[in-house]
């Protein structure tokens, strides 16, 4: 058998041996058709092989599953270029191929030996008779599941659709399953055997380890060119171009590739096709997750030769990434052993990997160079220690004396540096630019700065201190004659510093300075109120607190303990809110606002600039909400914008995991970008936005727009799941949103009482969603986001908030309890009810419309 098996490797395939005795093994397994075959593999191992080459040794047609329709472009590619008979279904091939297709499965002898399908198109109603007629005629050898932990919940890429395939199975009596996976923890692989219904499958399991991938982390900010070095993946498109252009210029060929490109450039950027030799793969930002890192970097060294891992690190961006290097990892150069630990696997002998690693050169410089990153290393984190909070950006403290010191509590070394450099161009501007006094006046102002850092006691009095410093001596009649005129001055200042979040606080600072009229002493503003008038970031956790993270406990928790007129900001007796967290200021906006709204006309009118401000805030953000909004709009759902009341009328940053434009739907676009290289590219980039984890490629969404709904229609009529859920939102119109007064003593369930209290009056329920589309929503969108309990983002907190809502709104006494309690266990709950469901009936009961009219009360008692 050995033989045969390697004679048609070679006449099929032209390769000289199996990869390895596993990949053999497997085949031989596969061969035997008498069992499942469940088989884990690192990436890059061979496993399409492991069902290729027996559909070629088998009669009938392998019918392969896989999650994207790139991914089936290349298989497919590949294999007619060897002349192997394989082809695709999909959306997207033209309907008179689609026919021919179909003619030759429905013929006697069918010409085809693979046939690639992905999940959504597999159920389809008009795939079924074809399927069921190849397994009528015994002409069905294998159903190959690729990327197999799409199925699970757990697993960084699910795909609700995979869940189809169990029932899928239960259509296909007699036909050996083959799942396989190269990302699969063992919750994982449990989930696929449990999910895909494998009889007593034989397992290949191997540890995810590859000896040839040696991985990296640099310090961004630390290199002297940044542009000098490969750059694969980034997380946005804007980043994917910037450093494609800036590589292009630095005379490295380079390309960008992202779903916002045409689809033309895409299709011909990836028909390119993969290089096995791609020697490294860089990530200028983090991964999503571990298991999404593993999967990237792993597409380097295909070909078994030693190749590059690198990720460039950069404090700033750490907090947008679920998935983070903390100090140790940063610190523990063999990012194997964690790999291997987070999928369960033995860590390598790091040592042993890293010596051989380092036998290429002497050992001189061996030495060296791990004496300089142990070097760089220490001195880096020295200086977080004892200077900058972790989140913080890293700034060379300077000259500053007590530079380590957190005596005063929110005083930064940046903003110790930023007086600092007033200081010194004060006291230059003060003496003239005469001579060595730079220098001098260098001196000074350290000295100058830590006596006021010494007398002062909190961050707004040192401020203030400098200040009042620094304008004493530009009242001076010396500044003026420094050759400079103040205007001047300052604006050479403000520009100097690039450090725009020292510089808002110093200005409003200076603000409250200039507008205390009495002693300059006197007019100091309190530390609290300065942060209340500080417009909030996007992300901005509680007030108080650096971490903009809350785990969904503390936040249920918070909701419970909010007063009535906290979370409530729409009924009429604003008065009555408490104040003792409410500054002055926001306190006079509070009672405007309500003033405002106790008169008919001008609450009609502050509602209709609120929606409008929603409608606005969701055009610029991406949330699971405007999702569901862009569904609604496209089913000519007239309140689109009582769906965003998560939004604020702040501008979400470009980008921000959540920023999106609408435009761009998650399923009418691409999901994930692959990365393909120009024959005389050197670098390919590759966008690997959060926001664009909703652009996984869809190929037959079960929910779609309009527009692709017929086009899909065109092509294959909906699975009656589809049909199901788009005839709910056209039909089943919830009426039109009306605002909720409540009755005495309920309360209203406000997520982030510090966002939405004063400014933004929660008005309208959620609109109902069927938990089917929660599901995939909080799956696809929610889950790489929410890691150890806590949230990326505060909008992907509130839609997840939101999602529980209707649970509650529905949930038994225990549910209810359980969501307090543990959220994600409510989830997994949920999602084997998913998987419980046997029939259409059953997803019709499972995924009926609910409303949410109870659950203020259900949450608050
Ligand atoms: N027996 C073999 N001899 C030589 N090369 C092989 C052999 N089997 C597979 N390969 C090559 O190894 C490379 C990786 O194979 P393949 O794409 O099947 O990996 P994979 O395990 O599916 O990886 P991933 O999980 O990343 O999709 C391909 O270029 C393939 O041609």
């Amino acid at each position: 058998m050995t033989a045969t098996l390697k004679e048609a490797l070679k006449a099929h395939f032209g390769f000289d041996g199996f990869r390895s005795k596993l990949q053999e093994d497997v085949v031989k397994s596969v061969v035997r058709r008498d069992k499942d075959v469940f088989v884990c593999m690192p990436t890059g191992a061979g496993k399409s092989l492991c069902y290729q080459l027996p559909a070629l040794l088998t009669e009938g047609i392998t019918l392969v599953i896989s999650p994207l329709i790139a991914l089936i472009q290349d298989q497919v590619d590949r294999l007619r270029s060897l002349n192997i008979p394989a082809c695709s279904i999909n959306s997207k091939l033209p309907a008179a191929e689609r026919r021919l297709i179909l003619a030759d499965l429905e013929s006697s002898r069918p010409k085809l030996k693979l046939l690639y399908i992905t999940p959504e198109m597999v159920a389809s109603p008009s795939f079924q008779p074809c399927l069921a007629g190849l397994c009528s005629r015994g002409l069905l050898s294998y159903l190959a599941v690729d990327e197999a932990h799409c199925v699970s919940q757990w697993g960084h890429d699910f795909r609700p659709d995979y869940l189809k395939l169990g029932e899928l199975r239960s259509k296909l009596p007699g036909v050996p399953c083959l799942a396989l996976t190269a990302t699969a923890p063992k919750n994982v692989q449990e989930d696929i055997v449990q999910s895909l219904r494998l009889q007593q499958p034989r397992s290949f399991v191997t540890p995810v380890f590859r000896s040839n991938l040696h991985y990296d982390v640099i310090f961004r900010d630390l290199l002297p060119n940044p542009f000098g070095c490969g750059i694969v993946y980034c997380r946005t498109r804007e980043n994917c171009e910037t450093v494609a252009h800036q590589l292009t210029k630095l005379g490295v060929s380079a390309k960008p590739y992202h779903a916002g490109l045409k689809a033309g450039d895409r299709t011909r950027l990836r028909l390119t096709g993969w290089r096995a030799n791609v020697r490294f793969v860089a990530h200028w930002n983090l991964a999503k997750s571990l298991a999404s890192y593993y999967q990237e970097s792993g597409r380097a060294g295909r070909d078994g030769l030693p190749s590059s891992c690198r990720t460039y690190y950069s404090a700033k961006i750490k907090s947008k990434s679920a998935f983070s290097f903390n100090r140790k990892s940063i610190a523990d150069r063999c990012r194997h052993a964690t790999i291997s630990k987070f999928f369960g696997d033995q860590p390598p002998n790091c040592a042993e990997l890293y010596d051989e690693d380092e036998g290429g050169s002497s050992d001189n410089e061996a030495k060296q160079r791990k004496k300089e990153f142990s070097n760089l290393y220490k001195k880096q984190m020295n200086i977080r220690k004892g200077a900058v909070s972790q989140t913080e950006e890293f700034i060379q403290p300077g000259k500053l004396k007590e530079a380590s010191s957190r005596r005063i509590p929110r005083l930064t070394v940046k903003a110790r540096e930023h007086c600092l450099c007033l200081l010194q161009e004060a006291l230059y501007g003060h003496q003239g630019a005469g001579s060595s006094f730079h220098c001098d006046s260098l001196s000074m102002a350290v000295n100058l700065e830590h006596e006021v850092f010494k007398s002062s006691k909190t961050s707004n009095i040192y401020k203030a201190a400098v200040l009042k410093k620094v304008s004493e001596m530009k009242k001076s009649p010396a500044a003026a004659t420094g050759g400079e005129t103040d205007q001047e001055k300052s604006r050479r200042q403000e520009s100097k510093y690039n450090n725009t979040d020292v510089q808002e606080e110093m200005s409003s600072v200076k603000e409250e300075a200039a507008s205390s009229s009495s002693s300059s002493n006197a007019g100091f503003t309190s530390a609290s109120e300065i942060y209340s008038m500080k417009r909030k970031r996007v992300g901005a956790g509680l007030r108080g607190s650096s971490n903009p993270f809350q785990t969904a406990k503390e936040l249920l928790k918070k909701c419970s303990d909010q007063s009535e007129s906290e979370l409530l900001s729409d009924t009429s007796d604003n008065s009555s809110a408490p104040d003792s967290s409410v500054t002055s200021s926001i306190r006079a906006r509070a009672s405007a606002a309500a003033s405002s709204l106790n008169s008919p006309t001008k609450k009609a009118k502050a509602l209709s600039k609120k929606q409008q401000k929603l409608a606005d805030a969701a055009k610029s953000s991406r949330t699971i909400f405007q999702y569901f909004a862009k569904k609604e709009a496209k089913c000519d759902k007239p309140t689109e914008s009582t769906l965003f009341k998560t939004s604020t009328d702040e501008t979400v940053p470009p980008h921000s995991p959540v920023a999106e434009d609408v435009e761009d739907s998650p399923m009418e676009e691409e999901k994930q970008d692959v990365i393909t290289i120009d024959t005389d590219e050197d670098v390919i980039l590759l966008s690997d936005e959060k926001e664009e984890q909703f652009e996984q490629e869809l190929t037959e969404p079960h929910v779609t727009s309009e527009s692709q709904q017929t086009k899909m229609e065109e092509v294959v009529n909906p699975p009656p799941t589809l049909r199901f859920a788009t005839h709910e939102i056209k039909t089943k119109r919830a009426p039109p949103a009306k605002r909720v007064r409540l009755t005495e003593g309920s309360r209203r369930v406000t997520f982030n009482p510090h966002e939405e209290k004063a400014v933004l009056p929660v008005a309208e329920p959620p609109k109902a969603v069927t938990l089917r589309e929660a599901a995939d929503i909080v799956v696809r969108c929610l889950d790489p986001f929410y890691s150890e309990g806590r949230f990326s983002t505060k909008e992907l907190f509130k839609s997840f908030a939101r999602f529980l809502s209707h649970l509650l709104a529905e949930g038994t006494t225990k549910e209810r309890n359980q969501i307090k309690t543990d959220a994600k266990a409510l989830i997994k709950k949920f999602f084997s009810k998913v998987q419980r469901c046997e029939s259409e009936a059953d997803w019709k009961h499972l995924t009926r419309p609910r409303r949410c009219k109870t659950v203020d009360n259900k949450i608050s008692h």
